[in-house]
């Protein structure tokens, strides 16, 4: 299975669809925000009957009994992955991990991976707007313990921290990178960038990417020459 999570950030739900066409296997694919408040969870069940891998990236941050329900009925929809952000703290996590084993279906619940600090986010801004003073990289690694701690699965982070998480959490620990773009992209609102190529040479477990290969020309060959390079082929 893939190891590029393709994040599905499109308006129109036939655009989605046109997408997903193109494909003739399985892939990894991240629905976000945008669609879900969009097309409800309808569109979960529409991917998942074509087959498709589903991380379902609501990033949930509330108070623990609210995070709790909520995750229990985002694991009745039975998808692979999903998320909240660490900064909810290790009761709001644990919380999170009850309610996914209350919902799990045919005992299987969905990896849960907790948001350290978005890749969007810069060094300064975290300092001098979010006031948490340190390094990001030393901010990250502690989230991500405390999400280890908490009973997660893993972390979303970006690829520059991936190496240093995997070595405090351990191997098994997974590391989803988003902020990837090529070489000759924008950033766009992206901070913490990395390359594809660099992703593997950090041993992230899986890259999340959306415009690098939405916007491409060819978003189908752009995935394939993404995926050959996290394969190592
Ligand atoms: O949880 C996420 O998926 C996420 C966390 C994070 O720190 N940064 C981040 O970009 N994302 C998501 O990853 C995707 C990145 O999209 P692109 O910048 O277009 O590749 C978006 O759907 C974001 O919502």
């Amino acid at each position: 299975m893939s190891r590029t999570m393709v994040a599905l950030d499109f308006s129109k739900k036939e655009d989605v669809m046109n997408f997903l066409d193109k494909f003739d296997k399985p892939i990894y694919v991240k629905v976000g925000m945008e669609l879900t408040y969009a097309f409800g969870f309808e569109m979960i069940r529409e991917i998942k009957a074509r087959g498709h891998k589903i991380f379902l990236d609501l990033k949930l941050h509330d108070i623990p009994n609210t995070v709790k329900n909520g995750m229990k009925n985002l694991a009745k929809l039975d998808v692979d992955v999903v998320n909240l952000h660490a900064a909810g703290g290790s009761a709001m996590m644990k919380a999170a991990m009850e309610g996914l084993n209350e919902g799990a279906v045919n005992g299987k619940r969905p990896l849960c991976i907790a948001v350290t600090q978005l890749t969007s986010t810069s060094q300064e801004a975290m300092n001098e707007e979010l006031l948490i003073p340190g390094d990001v990289k030393d901010v990250v690694i502690s989230y991500a313990k405390l999400a280890k701690e908490s009973g997660l699965d893993g972390v979303v982070c970006s690829v520059h921290e991936a190496r240093a998480i995997h070595e405090a959490c351990g191997a098994d620990f997974l590391t989803v990178t988003p902020g990837i773009r090529l070489s000759s992209d924008s950033k766009d609102d992206q901070k913490r960038v990395a390359t594809p190529q660099f992703a593997k040479e950090e041993g992230c477990d899986y890259i999340v990417v959306g415009r690098s290969i939405t916007k491409s020309e060819d978003p189908y060959k752009t995935y394939n020459e993404i995926e050959a390079i996290m394969e190592g082929k």
